[in-house]
């Protein structure tokens, strides 16, 4: 059995890691580390990790006749222990430096897109939207890849096509418009809204265009409770909310405002955000989780 320290670290995020297994592939590895308000959490949530890779599994065994992805095994000789149920072995790809998102409701960066301009990423949307509108369609709303620490930034599909020629360009909006819609008519069924995701694309020796990262997860995606849905205000998140509440409540003793870190999550806050990170996935994927 692989350990992890044989292999080299070659790309690390918040709350993921990304190692080298040879020429052809790589382990990405999931942690049980939580972020909210732009910072890192000091207080772990047990099993986040697990069901986060659990939940990507999931979606690309769901969009396999849609794209292509570069999932070669969850359970595999080459995933150390230590992460062996948060970690999958995956494709080398030539990644595209675009973070594909698409939204169905209009929130976050979109919304203050709207505010000043009336469209986001150059899509007109028709006036009167509010806080967590749905939106009349789904739209593809691209972003720049930004350092770690930064937000991405909002670009437009013109600028897309700049970058990567026009054919290639409208794969990645017509496949993340897919992965979208195919997401959310799932996760509708299970009385959750999929608010938007975002996606990063790859190709491959061959020259396909690959689905890479992680796919869909409450990480990468807004996920709403669709019980209690209302648009002109902030939904709650599914997954984070305890965590947001607590932070944000006087019990936590936090100023957001402050350049202070947060303090650590009490006991209770952490075994709600387990349950919610569970329950979220068994009841999109129709799966039990393991424990
Ligand atoms: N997936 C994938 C993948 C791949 N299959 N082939 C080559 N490169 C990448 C890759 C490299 N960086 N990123 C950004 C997402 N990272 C995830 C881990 O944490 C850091 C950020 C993806």
């Amino acid at each position: 059995m692989a350990e992890l320290a044989d292999y080299q670290l070659i790309a690390a995020g918040k709350v993921r890691e990304l190692y080298a297994v040879d020429s052809e592939h790589l382990l990405l590895v999931a942690s049980n580390r939580v972020s909210a308000y732009d910072w890192v959490l000091p207080t772990e949530i047990p099993d986040k990790g697990a069901i986060l890779t659990a939940m990507s599994v999931f979606w690309f065994e769901q969009l396999a006749d849609l794209v292509p992805n570069h999932l070669v095994a969850a359970q595999d000789e080459r995933i150390p222990a230590e992460v062996a149920d948060r970690a999958l072995l995956v494709r080398r790809l030539t990644m595209l430096p675009v973070e594909c998102v698409a939204r169905g409701y209009l929130t976050g960066s979109g919304l203050i897109d709207y505010r000043n301009t009336g469209a986001v990423c150059g899509v007109e949307l028709p006036a009167g939207l509010v806080e967590s509108s749905k939106l009349p369609e789904t739209i593809f709303t691209p972003a720049s890849k930004a350092e770690i620490g930064e937000h991405d930034e909002n670009i437009s599909f013109q600028a897309v096509v700049e970058q990567q020629g026009a054919e290639l360009a409208g794969r990645l909006r017509e496949l993340t418009v897919a992965v979208y819609e195919a997401g959310s008519r799932i996760a509708e069924k299970a009385g959750v809204i999929l608010a938007d995701t975002k996606l990063e694309f790859g190709v491959d020796a061959e020259g396909e265009l690959v689905l890479g990262d992680e796919v869909l997860t409450p990480d990468s995606s807004r996920y709403w409770p669709a019980e209690g849905y209302q648009a002109g205000r902030v939904q709650p998140s599914y997954d984070k909310q305890y965590v947001r509440d607590w932070l944000t409540s006087p019990e936590s003793g936090w100023d957001r405002a402050s350049d202070t870190p947060p303090p650590p999550l009490p006991e209770h806050v952490v075994a709600a955000t387990r349950s919610r990170y569970v329950e979220a996935y068994e009841r999109v994927t129709g799966r039990r989780f393991g424990r």
